[in-house]
């Protein structure tokens, strides 16, 4: 069974209040996304291999390490993921970017598809599937399969919320994925929105509602 981390540091807590608030602005709120992205980023690339290399200090030859040539790949799910793609890249910049268009039918809650760019060598990567929301677990069950069904063997999946059910519908669907989120929250509403959650994290990133 995949682990459910939850990163509940203090910084990241404070920012989720922020990006939970309504009167947040598109502007902060694209902003802190990338912020809370990258804190988390500390975490969900802590067991990255390290190697062993020689280099010179002004003083003397030792021997240090650096992030060995383990591949990573980001692959947010549009549109909402977009907003978490540049806080992973100022921590991991030399990972490649996939993306997978999914939107949610909003009457069955089922995910739609409607693109999708790969980098060429996934099934050699380590894959982070990117979403702030994680509801239903409809589309991060899809695109986690559309990922396997095309090769990939390791993928972690990061949220900024999630509700039980999402996580129960990963962990049933994908028990060798790992989520890692910054909060689960009460449950889904008769909607399929996350209570309390912070409404449609698409719409609020780029501003169409
Ligand atoms: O767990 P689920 O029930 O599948 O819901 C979560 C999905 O819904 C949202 O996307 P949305 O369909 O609103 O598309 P958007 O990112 O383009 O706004 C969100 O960003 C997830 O992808
Ligand atoms: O609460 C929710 C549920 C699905 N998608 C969102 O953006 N928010
Ligand atoms: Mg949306």
């Amino acid at each position: 069974m995949g682990k459910v981390v939850v990163l509940d540091h203090p910084l990241i807590k404070h920012k989720l209040t922020f990006i939970r608030d309504k009167n947040t602005g598109s502007k902060d709120f694209r902003e802190l996304v990338k912020e809370v992205s990258m804190l988390m980023a500390y975490e969900v690339t802590r067991d990255l291999p390290l190697e062993e290399i020689e280099i010179e200090t002004p003083i003397c030859k030792t021997k240090s390490q650096v992030i060995s040539g383990k591949k990573v790949g980001l692959v947010p799910i549009l549109r909402a993921g977009l907003g978490m793609v540049d806080g992973m890249l100022n921590l991991i910049p030399a990972a490649k970017v996939g993306h997978i268009g999914l939107y949610r039918d909003p009457e069955t809650f089922k995910p739609v598809e409607y693109y999708c760019k790969l980098p060429q060598d996934i099934e050699e990567r380590d894959l982070i599937v990117l979403d702030p929301m994680l509801a239903t677990g409809g589309s991060a069950v899809a695109a986690i399969q559309f990922l396997k069904d095309r090769g990939a063997k390791n993928i972690k999946l990061m949220n900024l919320i999630a509700a039980p059910e999402g996580i129960e519908a990963v962990t049933a669907a994908h028990p060798d994925v790992d989520i890692y989120v910054a909060n689960v929250d009460e449950k889904l509403n008769e909607h399929a929105y996350i209570i309390p959650g912070l409404g449609d994290a698409g719409d609020r990133l780029f501003g169409t509602k």
